[in-house]
């Protein structure tokens, strides 16, 4: 029997199905609740002749897609993206959230920031006062990166290289690295968000502030958490 985060995954990823209707442009996350959400999705097209273009955000979800028969688009070739369905590694009240643990942040950002409507989907033991119990992940350019390596442990961001099951450098489907960060806490995210986007030779970062509009979160009672458009949170 599947375990409960699992199980809450997936009563997440299947709610989020129930959110997509005919003729959407849909943008599809990565990661494990996601695949939750494409099977539930793939289902309603095949029984209900739902007609949708997805926009994928990685190559392993690129792959899962066509083999479940969804169409795709890209970003570049869509008008625009009417709605994205997107997991997440960990995510606050204030609507912070960090992306990245399946290594497809830059994608998922570029998706993220096309789309009029951003929808994660969650497992309760994602939700946290204050993000930063899950490491940071950072993308970075291969040249130079034991340099941006050595700077970040000098500013005592804890970094570690991301690795493959044997052991390399993990390399991303845009070609880069991934240097995870373990912070624990991140007290104000914007600050650092900011810092890191001065780098030179960092590509993207797994924080994603002010991107997200409503949080499906998977638990013993499903809960639905929407953001304010008026409300402006200041990190
Ligand atoms: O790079 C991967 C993504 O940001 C994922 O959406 C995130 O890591 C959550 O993945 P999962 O649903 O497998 O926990």
């Amino acid at each position: 029997m599947a375990d409960k985060q699992t199980l809450y995954k997936k009563q997440a990823g299947e709610y989020a199905a129930s959110l997509i209707e005919d003729n959407m442009v849909v943008g599809l996350g990565t990661g494990s609740t996601v695949r939750f959400f494409i099977e539930a999705l793939a289902q309603r097209i095949n029984i209900e002749g739902l007609d949708i273009i997805g926009v994928t955000t990685s190559s392993k979800t690129s792959s899962l897609a066509k083999a479940l028969g969804i169409k795709l688009s890209s970003v570049d070739e869509v008008p625009y993206i009417d709605l994205t369905i997107d997991g997440a590694d960990e995510v606050d009240s204030a609507f912070n959230g960090i992306k990245g643990g399946g290594a497809a942040l830059l994608f998922e950002k570029i998706v993220a920031l096309n789309a009029h409507k951003n929808v994660w989907i969650i497992d309760e033991s994602k939700y946290h006062d204050v993000i930063g119990q899950f490491p940071l992940p950072v993308e970075v350019v291969p040249y130079g990166s034991h340099q941006l390596f050595k700077r970040f442990d000098e500013a005592d961001l804890q970094p570690l290289f991301r690795r493959t099951e044997t052991g390399e450098r993990l390399t991303t489907d845009a070609g880069n690295y991934i240097i995870d960060l373990t912070l624990e806490r991140i007290n104000h995210p914007k600050s650092l968000a900011y810092f890191l986007e001065q780098t030179v030779g960092v590509v993207e970062h797994g924080l994603f502030l002010n991107i997200v509009d409503e949080v499906i979160i998977g638990g013993e009672q499903l809960k639905i958490i929407t953001k304010h458009p008026d409300k402006l949170f200041d990190n």
